[in-house]
Formats: C-alpha cells, structure tokens, sequence
C-alpha cells in the first residue's frame, strides 16, 4: 500500500478550499503505487487525485512535472490535468510534504497485457514524445548512464546475495554501456516510467484511454523511453520475449513518430541500458526496504533475464521490425 502521509477530514477541508472544484464528498486511500501517498478525492463537482510526495521526488523537480501534465493535456493528450488554486497555484504543501490536485483518469490499466494494448501503447508513446517536443523546460535524467555506477557503489556489496555472479554482471554491463551509449539519438521529454500500471485502457478497446504518473518524466533519448516499454510490456511471465507484442510496439510508434535507421539499430544496446536501469534500482529497493516495511520491493532477477536476452541480440529484427 502507499498512503505513508496521514490527513485528516479537516487538513483536506481547509486544502481544499484553495481551489473552486466544489465540496468534498469521499476522500480515500489508494493502496497502488509504492513512490507517493495518493488519494481519491470525491467532490460534488468531480473526482481527483490528491498526491502527497514522498521522499524520492525531489521538490524541485515537481514544477517540470506538473508543467509537463498541463502542456500535455493543453496538446490534447489523456493524463492527469494539474488542478489550479484561485491564486493560480498549482503546487502547494499539505501536512508538511508538497502536494497537488490532478484530474482522475477514467480507465484501467491491463490485467494480462495482450498484443493489442501494444499497439494502443506504441501510439500513445509516440504522441506523448510528439507532444513534448516544444515543452520548454528541460530535466536531465538522474536515473541514465551516469547516474547508473553510483547507483552500483551503493549496493554492489549485497549484489551477489541476491543472485551469485551478479555483481560481475552488472560491473561488465556497466563498463559496456559506458562506453557504447549512442549520446547522438534525436532526444525529448521522455516518460521513463510507462509500465502497465500508469497506462490505461477502457475494455475491449485498442486504443490507450489515458497516461499516469509522470514523476520520472525527463530529458533523455526518445528511444530509450521505447526500450524501457518494451522490457515492461513484452516479456511473459516466464521471462520468454513475445516478438508479436515488440512488433506492435515498435509499427504503431512508426506510423506516429518515424524511427531513424541509427535509432533502430540502437534499440538492442538501449533494451540493455533500460534492463540495467530497472535492475539497479529494484536491486537498490531490494537491500534497503525494511522487512516490516508497508511495501513489497520488486524483484530485480526479472531484470537480470531481461538483461541478458538483450545481451544475445544483435540488430533490432530480433524485436519484429521487417516482419510485417
Ligand atoms: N490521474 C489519475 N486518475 C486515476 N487514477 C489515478 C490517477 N493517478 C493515480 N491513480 C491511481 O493511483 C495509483 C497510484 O498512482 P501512481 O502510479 O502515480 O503512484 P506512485 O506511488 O507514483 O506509484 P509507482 O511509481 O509505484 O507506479 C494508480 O495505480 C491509479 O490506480
Ligand atoms: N516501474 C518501476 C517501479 C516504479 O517506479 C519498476 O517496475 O521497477
């Protein structure tokens, strides 16, 4: 569950009465999600969602990403819409951590994800990286290549304790991108974080209803933010790779935003760089959640088999490309 902040019937009130949205009605927890403290606020005009952040955000990034949902939604693009006070504030504090309102998305992320939702999420990636490319702010990504052997430092101790070997094979993989990372790609305000659970559908439909959580967006390669979806998307639960879903993926994001030659032939290298960036920090969690902690970290061995199946690619036909 993630409800770490507690507020009170009569913090919520008086929060509010800030803003014109009407009266509250319901006011909930929302146990998914592990980063912030969410809420259902019900009022006699709407639903919302109220976040708290929590410690892993930084305060000072939180005026990109709210910045980023209101130039998304303004291009027309389904994810939350911050809500803005009477005095135009859209960030403000509550109980003593920064919160806002957004709009609640209607929509349900999918169960089992079958090769349709690739498709819808192909389209929805590239309108999401069409629409940010004249956002005019910019956030570097903590969590790439340079933020990725600090990250190493602080857990390799314990790595081999989680799976014997692993900390040579990340030290290897680490030394490999390092000095392979394709710098040059076009780049753009990325999601960073498009799992199955902040992507939503209606049932039965192809197309994505709505995008959530943009508290990883950032500046970085168009097509890492391609890679890190198809490790979320296209693997079964047995870690087998379902090259039909990498299809869809890869076809519908073309149709929107055309992928150059040097992108495509980058994605196996950048499918390694978002296996090691997941793994690392799953890993991270891994060792530092406490045992009695409200939260289950996830495992970070589903990213080490992610890993090494990029490890054996060498061109993007492996993901589907040229088989239509
Ligand atoms: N705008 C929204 N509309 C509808 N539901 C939402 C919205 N924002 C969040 N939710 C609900 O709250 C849950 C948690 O939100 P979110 O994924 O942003 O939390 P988080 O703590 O940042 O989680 P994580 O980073 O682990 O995915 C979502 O799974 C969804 O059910
Ligand atoms: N999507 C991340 C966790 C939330 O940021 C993961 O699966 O490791």
């Amino acid at each position: 569950m993630a409800v770490y902040t507690d507020v009170s019937d009569e913090d919520i009130a008086r929060f509010v009465a800030e803003y014109d949205i009407g009266n509250v009605i319901s006011f909930k927890g929302i146990a998914e999600g592990v980063e912030n403290t969410n809420f259902l606020l019900q009022t006699d005009q709407a639903s919302f969602i109220l976040t708290l952040y929590e410690k892993r955000v930084n305060p000072d990034d939180l005026p990109f990403y709210l910045g980023l949902m209101d130039h998304l939604s303004a291009k027309g693009l389904n994810c939350p819409t911050p809500i803005h006070g009477r005095d135009g504030v859209a960030l403000r504090r509550l109980c003593g951590r920064p919160a806002a309102i957004t709009s609640f998305l209607n929509g349900m992320s999918p169960r089992r994800i079958m090769p349709h939702h690739c498709t819808g999420l192909g389209t929805a990636l590239a309108q999401l990286h069409t629409a940010g490319q004249d956002f005019d702010m910019y956030l570097g990504n903590a969590l790439s290549v340079k933020g990725w052997r600090p990250l190493f430092e602080s857990c390799r101790a314990d790595a081999d304790g989680v799976q014997p070997g692993l900390e040579k094979l990340i030290e290897d993989e680490l030394a490999f991108l390092e000095a392979n990372w394709p710098h040059q790609l076009p780049a753009g305000v990325i999601h960073a974080d498009l799992f199955p659970d902040n992507v939503f559908f209606f049932p039965g439909k192809d197309d994505v209803s709505g995008l959530i959580d943009f508290y990883f967006a950032c500046n970085d390669l168009l097509a890492y933010d391609i890679a890190i979806c198809m490790n979320a998307w296209c693997f079964e639960p047995d870690n087998s790779f379902n090259v039909t879903k990498a299809r869809n993926l890869l076809s519908s994001y073309g149709k929107v935003r055309t992928l150059s030659d040097d992108e495509l032939a980058a994605l196996p290298i950048l499918a390694r760089g978002a296996s090691l960036r997941f793994l690392l920090t799953r890993l991270y969690d891994w060792i530092n959640t406490p045992k009695d902690a409200l939260v289950t970290p996830k495992n970070p061995r589903e990213y080490i088999n992610k890993l090494r199946f990029h490890q054996r690619i060498d061109s993007a036909g492996a993901y589907g490309l040229g088989e239509e």
